[in-house]
């Protein structure tokens, strides 16, 4: 395959050499033998050089399938497939996969091999000499941030999750290729590891500028890292393909929506904070308080719930009404204890989360140094978030309708020969 050639392939890098190449799919499809119904029917996709393009979908639409046809490690039943403006539907498939990288989750790298090894593994079977295979290895780790003369020589088993899925990057993108497929790379790894990685992923691209196709079921990942995301259903049937924002502000159908809807509500709550929210009130005694008025209190019908903070005012176990037949002479057997607690600067997903995972549906607020301040429930967050998201709704519906009017503005300007 020539990666440098086609006139519409490719996208030049800040230093003007050619970096990625284009990907057109033609009406690929792939029928499993022994499958009533083809897993991916007929896609038709056209994939800028330089581009990220995200595959997202629900679990079993194809995103999978559709990517291990690009670089044929599942053969298309029929449709074409280019790169670069080169048909290489028929070309040798394993000289073909030399040229295109490949990530996926869990890393994929060989056991009994170092890390070395496994980055050098296709620069030595593309023919690169030793020297130019070392020196490319280091460069690899320093882009995707290990330290050379620390890593070089361990095995895959000796990393952490982060650091195989860093050296799994770096393995595809050893030999340069110019694109790039990544099959929910950053899947297996927990969530602050997967946020680290996503950012190098992005810095890595602003530099590289590869063609990439990646594939994720998670919207908010999309988003974060998509110049085009394509929305699939079921048999990859595209059903909107589009910039993040133009999908976030105008969903295709209710089926992109109902993508869209989930995402856009955990992505707001990320971004808002406790403080923005009504922080209410709550019945508390403290563990030093007289048994009698805990009593009183509880027995006098206006609330069957206490929160009992102790003697500095933290927030210490939920007591309810039903709970008094346990307190004899003390409290210390009744009720149950406060699993978590927010500061005001927590954000709304954290908040959220605490709710959901405490039996009173709430959580306390604390100050900073962790005294009481009141609560927050269910109810309260579930308004401020569908006020919010009605909020960025009309934004969007404002920003849509600025554009219109400009776009009108200008069209009649152009017509008036301005
Ligand atoms: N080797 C195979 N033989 C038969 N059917 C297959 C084969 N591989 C995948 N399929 C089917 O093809 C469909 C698409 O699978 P694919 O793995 O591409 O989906 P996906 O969108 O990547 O799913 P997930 O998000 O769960 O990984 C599924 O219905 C799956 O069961």
């Amino acid at each position: 395959m020539s990666t440098g050639s086609a006139a519409d392939g490719k996208a030049n890098g800040g230093n003007g050499e050619a970096a990625g190449a284009s990907i057109q799919l033609e009406g690929l499809t792939k029928h499993y033998p022994g499958t009533p119904a083809p897993a991916v029917d007929n896609v038709h996709m056209n994939i800028k050089a330089g581009e990220t393009v995200i595959l997202v979908g629900p679990s079993g639409c194809g995103k999978s399938t559709t990517l291990k046809m690009i670089n044929r490690l599942i053969e298309p039943s029929s449709g074409r497939i280019r790169i670069g403006g080169e048909d290489v539907t028929d070309m040798d498939p394993v000289k073909l996969r030399r040229s295109i990288g490949y990530a996926i989750q869990s890393s994929g790298l060989f056991p009994h091999m170092t890390v070395a090894q496994n980055i050098a593994l296709v620069p030595k079977m593309v023919g690169w000499d030793n020297n130019k295979t070392k020196n490319r290895v280091e460069e690899m780790l320093d882009l995707v941030g290990l330290d050379p003369a620390e890593f070089r020589g361990r095995y895959p088993r000796q990393l952490s999750g982060g650091q195989q899925q860093r050296v799994g990057v770096a393995r595809a993108l050893a030999a340069d290729p110019p694109v790039l497929l990544m099959d929910e790379p950053f899947g297996a790894v927990d969530p602050i590891t997967r946020d680290h990685l996503q950012d190098e992923l992005i810095r890595l691209q602003h530099e590289l500028q590869k063609t990439i196709v990646f594939v994720t079921h998670d919207f908010d990942e999309a988003i974060k890292l998509g110049d085009r995301i394509a929305v699939l259903r079921e048999r990859s049937h595209i059903a909107q393909f589009d910039t993040p924002e133009a999908i976030l502000t105008n969903p295709a159908d209710d089926f992109v929506s109902g993508f869209v809807g989930a995402g856009a509500a955990l992505k707001r709550l990320n971004l808002s904070r406790v403080r923005d929210v009504e922080v209410v009130d709550f019945p508390t005694v403290t563990t030093d308080d007289p048994l009698q008025k805990i009593f009183d209190l509880l027995r006098s019908g206006s609330t069957n719930e206490v929160l009992v903070l102790d003697n500095r005012r933290r927030p210490h176990k939920w007591l309810r009404r039903n709970d008094l037949g346990l307190v004899k002479d003390s409290l210390a057997r009744a009720g149950t204890p406060v699993n978590d607690t927010v500061t005001r600067d927590a954000t709304l997903r954290d908040a959220l989360e605490a709710v959901l995972t405490d039996s009173s549906g709430r959580v306390p607020v604390t100050g900073r140094r962790g005294e009481y301040i009141g609560v927050v429930d269910l109810e309260t967050l579930m308004n401020s978030v569908h006020e919010l998201l009605e909020a960025d709704r009309m934004d969007a519906r404002e920003h849509a309708q600025e554009l219109a009017e400009h776009k009108a503005r200008q069209t009649s300007e152009e017509q008036e020969g301005l």
